[in-house]
């Protein structure tokens, strides 16, 4: 049961390129569930509106400025931890201006959807990775 816990609001991002990838990201050593591949993002603030903490996030994290506008809200996690119960909207945003510098020393990379599901991912992300996997192209370019 999962009674008892606090809520913890996390609001992440699906940042896609030109190729149809997914930016993923290591979370760092010293954090819970280290090394393991999650989506950019992180805590809301105090009366923080969950777009505003992604663009917040997103800034922080990697430099760039994604538009309010550009954020396409695609899903929710709602998973329970030992320890608190996440509720995590997921947006998807292909545009964003300046260039993308990992600014806490964490790893990147982009990912096809179909290869998200062999990342190991977070607990609470493997359920999102699933549906993009099956809801976005899947990037490659077939010449046949
Ligand atoms: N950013 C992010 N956090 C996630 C995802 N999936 C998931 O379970 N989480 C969890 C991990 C953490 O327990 C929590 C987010 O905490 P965080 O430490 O990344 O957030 P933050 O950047 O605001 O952290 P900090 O300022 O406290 O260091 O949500 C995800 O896809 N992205």
């Amino acid at each position: 049961m999962s009674l008892n816990k606090p809520l913890l609001l996390v609001a992440a991002c699906a940042l896609i390129d030109a190729d149809g990838r997914v930016l993923m990201s290591q979370r760092p050593s010293g954090k819970d569930h280290a090394g393991m591949w999650e989506f950019p993002g992180g805590k809301l603030e105090t009366g923080e509106a969950p777009e505003d903490a992604v663009v917040r996030e997103l800034y922080e994290e990697l430099g760039i400025e994604p538009c309010l506008r550009c954020l396409q809200p695609f899903g929710f996690s709602s998973f329970a931890y030992d320890d608190f119960n996440l509720l995590m909207p997921l947006y998807l945003c292909r545009q964003w201006d300046g260039f993308l510098r990992p600014t806490e020393g964490q790893k990147v990379k982009w990912v096809f959807p179909d290869r998200l599901t062999e990342l190991n991912l977070v607990p609470a992300d493997v359920e999102l990775a699933r549906e993009l996997r099956d809801r976005l192209p899947s990037g490659r370019r077939f010449t046949d």
